[in-house]
């Protein structure tokens, strides 16, 4: 008899390890197709970070559409951009974010956190970037770049642009998010903190211990976040003064009013991550200006009449300016539809799901670039300010995550997305009214952000 219980015990554990099997095969059959010959746990990292968007454009034409890999120590689903698989995408929620890039974005700051955290410090992070309040940025944006644009011609000589433009966006990001301004020394120190800490982004053994390089960025960061509490406390006791109490006019300032964002260490990770977004993108986008610009001349004589003609190079540049310049705007979008400065759009997978007719398993990354040459713009490769004009007015398809995505969508879409843009509008008037550039060279960079990085000299424009 009990002989008989322990063969029926085996033949229940064989069938239910075979039926296991069986599943897990099926499973996996249904996975996307994928490359199985990759390093373990780093899988394909290496060869993605050196370019991102050209190694997702290999994988989708080598397997023909929708693939998987191994990514930043997560498996990952590469998506070839459809309606349905966009929209899908954009209704996940969740960033899958390696653990390294939280601890040095900032494990409570807005990219990094999901719901509900997410709800509540997106809320919150909204408010400096309402219509009225950007409106109130322009002055400063207009000083900056009037400020910088006149050094840069003074100087007269042929050089890389980056680290000047790096100077102008990082103070602009300085000026409008925390309210820094005019201070040299300050400036150059929150740079090199920046510089020093988000070096970490591209490491691939994010290891905080002594003696590991990464263990450096986390030092800068540590800097930078006790720069940051000592300027928080400052604007608190301002804040306080019942004479200052009502001059909001930066985005830390906007916040800093809300009570519920009392939490110091959200509040230093809001600097944190606000700079951080908040300069490279624009640093990235104005050196694809100035390539794109003298790659087409015909459209670049085109800017300079219709700026000209809105604007008299002097007086306060306002919204119906910034309005009033449909192509200028085109080429602004085309510029960010073909280089885009974030070259991919990720999400994390919240329970198995179908995508593409396959079974994408609960927790791997998605992940889709949306400029690639898969993207459904028609001829996506060849640049044209006519695909944003529709009977000579701007035609924004921002908010279509098909065809453009570069601020990608849903409810984590770019928060800085219409200050971006402000930004950029003051600073190509500024340039296309009184300046010029002679382009030595430009050079695609991939990592971290996609620009063409520029070599050359910036002069006052003739006429
Ligand atoms: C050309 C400039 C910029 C580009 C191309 C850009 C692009 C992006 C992209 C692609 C995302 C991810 C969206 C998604 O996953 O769906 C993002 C998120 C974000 N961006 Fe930007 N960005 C730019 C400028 C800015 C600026 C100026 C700020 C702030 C001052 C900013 C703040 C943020 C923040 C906080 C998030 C996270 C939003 C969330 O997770 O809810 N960005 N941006």
């Amino acid at each position: 008899m009990e002989h008989q219980s322990q063969k029926g015990l085996i033949a229940f554990v064989f069938a239910a390890g075979v039926s296991a099997c069986v599943l897990w095969l099926r499973r996996r059959r249904r996975l996307p197709p994928g490359s199985p010959w990759s390093l373990p746990l780093l899988g394909e990292t290496l060869t993605y970070v050196r370019d991102p968007l050209g190694f997702i454009e290999a994988k989708l034409s080598q397997y023909g559409g929708t693939c998987r890999s191994n990514l930043l120590f997560a498996p990952t689903v590469i998506l070839a951009v459809t309606d349905a698989n966009a929209k899908l995408l954009y209704s996940e929620r969740d960033m899958a974010w390696p653990t390294h890039f939280q601890k040095l974005v900032g494990k409570t700051s807005l990219p990094m956190v999901n719901d509900p955290l997410h709800k509540k410090i997106r809320t919150l992070s909204s408010r400096p970037f309402g219509d009225r309040q950007l409106d109130t940025y322009l002055p400063c944006l207009q000083r900056l770049s009037a400020k910088h644009l006149e050094l840069w011609a003074e100087e007269g000589q042929c050089r890389e642009l980056h680290m000047e433009i790096k100077k102008y966006a990082f103070e602009c990001a300085e000026a409008v998010i925390l309210g820094v301004e005019n201070d040299r020394i300050k400036s150059d120190r929150f740079m090199e903190l920046y510089e020093e800490a988000f070096k970490g982004l591209g490491y691939v053994l994010p290891f905080d211990i002594p003696g590991f390089p990464f263990h450096k960025c986390m030092l800068a960061r540590k800097l930078l976040v006790q720069e940051f509490q000592t300027l928080i406390e400052k604007k608190r006791k301002k804040l306080k003064d019942p004479c200052r109490m009502f001059q909001v006019n930066t985005m830390l300032d906007s916040v800093l009013q809300a009570e519920e964002m009392s939490n110091e260490e959200e509040l230093s990770d809001f600097c944190v991550a606000m700079m951080f977004a908040g300069h490279d993108t624009t640093l990235a986008s104005i050196q694809s200006c100035l390539h794109w610009l003298k790659q087409c001349p015909d459209v670049e004589s085109l800017l300079r009449q219709e700026v000209r003609e809105a604007w008299d190079g002097g007086c306060r540049l306002t919204r119906r300016i910034l309005d009033s310049i449909p192509q200028t705007r085109a080429f602004l979008q085309e510029v960010w539809r073909i280089t885009p400065p974030v070259s991919v759009v990720t999400r994390e997978v919240s329970k198995d799901t179908e995508i593409d007719g396959y079974v994408v398993p609960k927790g791997w990354t998605m992940l889709f670039a949306p400029a690639g040459r898969h993207s459904k713009a028609e001829d996506s490769r060849s640049f044209s300010i006519q695909r944003h004009l529709r009977d000579g007015k701007f035609f924004d398809c921002t908010f279509d995550p098909v065809y453009f995505a570069s601020f990608g969508g849903g409810s984590r879409m770019c928060i800085g997305h219409k200050f971006a843009r402000d930004e950029m509008l003051v600073f190509l008037l500024h340039f296309l009214h009184g300046y010029d550039v002679q382009l030595a060279s430009s050079k695609l960079q991939n990592f971290p952000f996609r620009l063409w990085r520029v070599q050359g000299t910036i002069c006052r424009a003739e006429g």
